[in-house]
């Protein structure tokens, strides 16, 4: 006789799931090698960033109050001095009535508390008084030639940078003053000494690697993946590679498993496919645990008289947290528990598979890494069209989700293969429902974030 099995909710399945997580440890992998990894230990700011003030713009370096009164009809002159690109450090001190010809990301010069725009400048010729009316407004220049200002006439070097272009002594005028600390960059304004910037557990995606980088981290601190073994089970399946042969169907679940792994840069190991014999499902279970962290399998998890991981994990004396979620598909989903290992029992049913993996075994391998959003990302969209059935349990449909609606992806019972290649979500409709029609409202995970949209369309 069978024991009846008892559902749970998926979010009771998940919680305990999540109270038997072990944490993997740590290690120091090399910046380029750390993509994809977890941060072991919080992102704190080794230095301001910037670590001075700097130009924003492409322009003038002045003294605000060189600038008081300025207007339309009373431009006021500044004399250039020196000439700084990003990375150069001006040697000089403005006086009044001076400015360094500044390129954005160059250090603001001494004396400097204000950068003006080379479009809120006009050129103006050497000599005293000259030209304040007769210019256009200045939005009607052309962007000023980088050289121009400093192309005029007379001598006196300006010292740093390339003195040999600062040979020549140039002046400009504004219209319009300009306030102290004026368009600039201020040191520490992106990120201050020993602030944290990013809790231990985050993702290092590429923008934390800028991140790293800025702080000089060769080395970065992460958390050690965990090792899964892949086992599928069943005297049916046949590896990708064979013809097909009477009653027997290719091994489907092992391969999306290594991918659904692959795509969270999680190591795995893949074991062949075990028929469903007790004793060498055994071996190879034991065989798995000793070399894995954890154990994916899929199949033979049902009621069937071959579904034998009952069987293994009695044999075993594994902890089974649970052996049936109220969700459709994936009911018959168990998880077990031995020697702080998990043992995933994912559906032998394609769709069952994918979900359980997506729902269960991820966040838990994430949460084994320290990772705090484990969860697929979650949003609400209207229903392409109508779905007529009844959701005993929590319905889990694999879905194309196009940023506005989110359509089942045909045919979509629990051993379908077709819906999880062509869907990018699963659409899930809550237990105890049913009679949904297009345009209502429903909720949509995301589990695959690097499939993006087809269309450009904001
Ligand atoms: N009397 C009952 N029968 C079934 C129940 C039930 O409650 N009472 N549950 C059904 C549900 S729901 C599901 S889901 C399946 C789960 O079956 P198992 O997890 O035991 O998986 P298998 O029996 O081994 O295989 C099911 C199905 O999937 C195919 N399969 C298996 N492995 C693979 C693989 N690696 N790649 C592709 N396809 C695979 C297998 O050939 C079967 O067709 O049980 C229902 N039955
Ligand atoms: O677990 Mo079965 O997939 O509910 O269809
Ligand atoms: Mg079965």
């Amino acid at each position: 006789m069978v024991e009846p099995r008892h559902p749970i909710s998926v979010s009771e399945a998940i919680a305990r799931i999540q109270g038997h997580v072990r944490r993997t440890g740590s290690e120091n992998v090399p910046l380029e090698q750390a993509y994809g990894r977890m941060l072991a230990e919080p992102l704190r700011a080794s230095h301001d960033v910037p670590s001075f003030d700097r130009s924003p713009y492409d322009g003038f370096a002045i003294r605000a109050e060189d600038s008081a009164g300025a207007s339309g009809t009373n431009r006021i002159r500044f004399e250039v001095i020196d000439r700084i690109g990003a990375g150069s450090v001006s040697a000089r001190t403005l006086g009044p009535g001076e400015a360094i010809r500044i390129m954005t990301g160059a250090q603001l010069p001494a004396g400097a508390d204000a950068v003006v725009m080379l479009e809120q400048t006009q050129e103006s010729p050497p000599a005293q008084n000259a030209g304040a009316q007769e210019h256009a407004a200045d939005s009607a220049r052309p962007a000023a030639d980088p050289e121009s200002a400093a192309s005029a006439n007379s001598a006196a070097s300006a010292g740093s940078a390339d003195s040999a272009d600062m040979s020549a002594r140039a002046f400009f005028t504004v219209r319009k003053p300009f306030r102290a600390g004026e368009n600039i960059s201020f040191r520490g304004e992106d990120m201050r000494l020993g602030e944290q910037i990013l809790p231990a557990g985050s993702l290092i995606h590429p923008g934390t690697i800028a991140l790293l980088a800025t702080f000089g981290q060769q080395q970065v601190n992460v958390s050690k993946l965990p090792l899964v073994g892949i086992l599928a089970t069943g005297t049916e399946l046949l590896e990708p590679g064979a013809p097909l042969e009477p009653g027997k169907i290719r091994n489907s679940n092992g391969p999306m498993i290594a991918a659904q792994l692959q795509r969270m840069g999680i190591p795995y190991r893949l074991y062949a496919a075990a028929a469903d014999r007790l004793g060498d499902m055994l071996d190879t279970v034991r065989q798995a645990l000793g070399e894995c962290d954890c154990l994916i399998t899929t199949g033979g998890v049902s009621v069937g008289d071959y579904d034998l991981l009952p069987a293994v994990y009695a044999e075993l004396g594994a902890d089974v947290l649970f052996n049936k979620v109220a969700m459709r598909p994936g009911s018959v989903t168990t998880v077990a528990v031995w020697e702080g290992r998990f043992l995933f029992g994912l559906s032998g049913n394609p769709s069952a598979c994918y979900t359980g993996f997506e729902l269960f075994a991820r966040p838990a391998l994430l949460r084994m890494m320290g990772a705090e959003r484990i969860y697929p990302l979650h949003t609400r969209a209207a229903l392409g069209e109508d779905f007529a059935k009844p959701n005993p349990f929590t319905r889990f449909v694999r879905a194309v989700y196009d940023g506005v609606s989110v359509t089942p992806a045909g045919f979509n019972k629990s051993n379908a293969v077709s819906s999880i290649g062509r869907g990018n979500a699963l659409l899930v409709l809550p237990g105890g429902t049913r009679g949904f029609q297009a345009g209502d409202a429903v909720d949509v995970l995301l589990p695959g974030m690097e499939e993006g949209a087809a269309a450009w369309n904001l």
